[in-house]
């Protein structure tokens, strides 16, 4: 069980901000961790990495990693942490970043194999794709079996079939390690497929806390389903008015009225749903 409990003041992009987290975690639990720019997510992490300090409390089983003044440090802390932007060694090849950590040659051949890098044991990061980089990290951070497994969008610099293709060797290193995880993400995906909960912060606090499910789906009542995207154009075509909308990496086009052409504005959030088979269109934001 990891409890943490931990405030810090930061200098937010809005003047003073508190950061202010108060979070059980089950061991082997699977945490997304989310929440706009700014709201504390990386900050948390580093805090729990104990390369950061702050005030409060982190226990994590029975031991005490922060204690008011008393600071654990990370390298006694049995933390594994993978960034964004790799972090690797650049002068050392694959298997000496690894060994770097500990000097454990069966371990580091197990983790290679397990994420398809054995090949690639004695190359240097400069010559390595951003996934294999990637997936060296995360081989780097496991090579310690840490307790806790820190992740700091570490799929959001790669293309969507390696992101894809890492979130499964995340998932199983994981499972296998046993370990606690916590991933900073914003894939609404990635979250569902990885975690078991999602917190979200926002400013600094705990805002929404439950399961994928429950924090992530935005279907409400009995539209069938809905998405958030944004009205790019409305395109007249005779006598009827086509919105263009931008959701996520697709462009969709759906019907609208007389009416619905003339509230609408193009640069407005809007939600698409459906009940049954007409499409429903709402406008959520309206342009700023
Ligand atoms: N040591 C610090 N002291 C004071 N303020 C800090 C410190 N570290 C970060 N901040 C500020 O705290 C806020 C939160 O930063 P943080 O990097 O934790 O946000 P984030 O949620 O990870 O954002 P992003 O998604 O953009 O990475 C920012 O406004 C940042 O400038």
């Amino acid at each position: 069980m990891i409890e943490i409990d931990v405030h810090k003041e930061l200098l937010g992009s809005m003047g003073k901000m508190e950061l202010d987290v108060n979070l059980s975690i089950e061991s082997k639990n699977f945490v997304a961790l989310s929440g706009q720019s700014g709201s504390g997510k990386t900050t948390l992490l580093r805090i729990l990495a104990g390369l950061e300090n702050a005030q409060g409390k982190i226990r994590v089983d029975d031991e005490l990693w922060l204690d008011g003044a008393n600071c654990l440090a990370p390298q006694q802390r049995g933390i594994g942490f993978v960034f964004q932007d790799y972090a690797l060694f650049p002068n050392m090849s694959v298997l000496e970043n690894l060994l770097f950590v500990r000097k454990d040659r069966e371990l580091a051949k197990q983790l290679l194999e397990l994420t398809e890098l054995a090949e690639l044991a004695s190359r240097k990061p400069a010559t390595l794709s951003g996934g294999q980089k990637q997936r060296v990290s995360l081989c780097r951070a496991m090579m310690n079996r840490p307790k806790l497994l820190l992740m700091d969008e570490p799929l959001s610099a790669l293309d969507p079939t390696m992101r894809n293709k890492l979130q499964h060797e995340i998932l199983t290193l994981h499972k296998n390690f046993g370990t606690t995880t916590i991933m900073v993400s914003h894939d609404p995906s990635e979250i569902y497929r990885l975690s078991s909960r999602v917190v979200v912060l926002s400013q600094g606090k705990v805002m929404q806390d439950g399961d994928a499910k429950s924090v992530l789906l935005r279907t409400q009542g009995s539209q069938k389903f809905s998405f958030e995207g944004e009205l790019l154009d409305i395109v007249k075509v005779d006598v009827i008015y086509i919105a263009i909308i931008a959701i996520g990496q697709q462009i969709v086009e759906v019907v609208l009225d007389g009416g619905e052409a003339n509230d609408l504005h193009v640069g407005d959030i809007v939600s698409i749903g459906t009940k049954a088979f007409a499409p429903m269109i709402q406008r959520l934001k309206e342009k700023s």
